[in-house]
């Protein structure tokens, strides 16, 4: 049995996780989950699951599940409540769900705790991967990729030698808007932006992934997780998303992961991992069904968020942190309808021109240099 803490259970990624907790009753057990402000969602989890340990973002929404569920369950909030969850004692795994890099601390006290981590939050790894990939290595933590793409590298990887990598190719769907040219985005809505062609996901990264700071952020977290350098990195787009990415080998042998875009299936790899296990209501794949599969070269100057993130990416350092903290802004900002979509691009580029980089950023700088971007992004705005 895997005693399972997830933070951000009422976000797409979270309710997926649950989906699969829900599946297997016999493998896992929820011991404690976050939520942010959602709390009628929470409540239900709390009666269909009977956690022991809940966290919300706000005091006053702790106030009321306190009152509500009296004793029988412990609460907690705010950021130092994303922490008790992680760290959570009975908990063997934490699923870290949450969006954005307010993912990082709990990220690094799950380690210091020696949990599994299971990590969907990717901007964690943009932020401060080195802090947290040094610190897994120091306590002998697996940090098991969530995200489809990296999930799908990894399980290429079962059985191969790093050393004889030659390249990885991350697939990219190419978003809401692939099909328009850079100058047909000018009037672009948030609803058009919304809408994914194969994935169903929360808001931020479906903005993301119309962007391409999606893949642009991917391309840092695999450079991160698999310890390669951006060199040894591609991006391919490939319209089906039925490819999840493949990795090239020495002898220019080429291992792909293939299936339906169903994030419950590489959510349940990492939570079942080393092992597999049936999963019920998913479609096998059926490729006479798909009948053709497409592939196009990035074009780096149509997607100037991919172009960024792999300069930033390759400067390193703190330059990672900007980017993010950046995209974190213009996007929250671009769904506020208070910037557009050609914006996001450029209030990025300006925190990353503006920035001095700092080479080996320990975790109070990052923290600064998160917040002071922020600031920076929101008052061009
Ligand atoms: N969705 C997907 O298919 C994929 C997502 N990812 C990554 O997974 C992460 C989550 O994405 P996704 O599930 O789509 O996001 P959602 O927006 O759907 O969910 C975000 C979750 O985080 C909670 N949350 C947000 N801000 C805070 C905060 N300040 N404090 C506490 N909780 C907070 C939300 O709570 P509430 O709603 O209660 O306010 C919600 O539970 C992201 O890093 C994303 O890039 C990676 C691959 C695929
Ligand atoms: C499901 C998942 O992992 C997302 O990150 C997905 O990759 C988004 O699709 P794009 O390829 O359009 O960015
Ligand atoms: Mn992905």
């Amino acid at each position: 049995m895997k005693f399972i803490s997830l933070l951000g259970a009422t976000g797409s990624i979270g309710t997926q996780t649950l989906d699969v907790i829900r599946d297997h009753p016999d493998l896992f057990r929820l011991v404690a989950f976050s939520v942010g402000k959602n709390i009628n969602l929470a409540r239900k989890i709390i009666q269909e699951f009977n956690p022991e340990l809940v966290s919300v973002e706000l005091k006053d929404d702790y106030e009321t599940l306190k009152n509500e569920f009296g004793h029988s369950i412990q609460f907690t909030y705010g950021q130092a409540g994303l922490i008790d969850v992680a760290v959570y004692k009975k908990s063997t795994l934490l699923v870290n769900a949450v969006l954005g890099s307010v993912g990082l601390l709990p990220t690094l006290q799950a380690i210091q705790a020696e949990k599994t981590v299971a990590l969907a939050n990717k901007e964690t790894l943009v932020t401060a991967g080195h802090l947290v990939m040094e610190l897994a290595k120091r306590y002998r933590v697996d940090v098991l990729p969530i995200d489809s793409e990296h999930s799908a590298i990894f399980q290429c990887l079962q059985g191969e030698q790093m050393s004889e990598i030659k390249r990885l190719i991350i697939t990219a769907s190419g978003g809401s808007f692939r099909d328009l040219t850079r100058d047909q985005l000018q009037n672009v809505t948030v609803k058009d932006a919304l809408n994914h062609p194969n994935w169903s996901m929360g808001a931020k990264i479906t903005i993301d992934s119309a962007t391409m700071m999606n893949k642009g952020l991917e391309v840092i977290e695999a450079h991160w997780l698999f310890n390669l350098p951006y060199e040894h990195i591609d991006t391919v787009l490939h319209r089906e998303s039925i490819i999840h990415s493949m990795v090239e080998f020495q002898d220019s042998s080429v291992k792909a992961q293939l299936g339906t875009p169903d994030m419950r299936i590489p959510i349940q790899y990492a939570l079942c991992y080393p092992n597999r296990v049936a999963l019920s209501n998913t479609k096998s794949l059926d490729l006479t069904e798909i009948g053709q599969l497409h592939f196009q070269k990035m074009d780096q100057e149509r997607y100037v968020c991919l172009k960024l993130a792999y300069e930033a990416g390759k400067i390193g350092g703190s330059m990672p942190t900007v980017l993010n903290a950046a995209n974190e802004a213009a996007v929250a900002a671009f769904l506020n309808e208070k910037i557009s979509f050609l914006q996001i691009d450029q209030l990025i580029e300006k925190a990353l021109e503006r920035h001095n980089v700092i080479k080996h950023p320990d975790l109070e700088s990052i923290k600064a240099i998160d917040s002071e971007t922020r600031e920076y992004v929101n008052s061009l705005i």
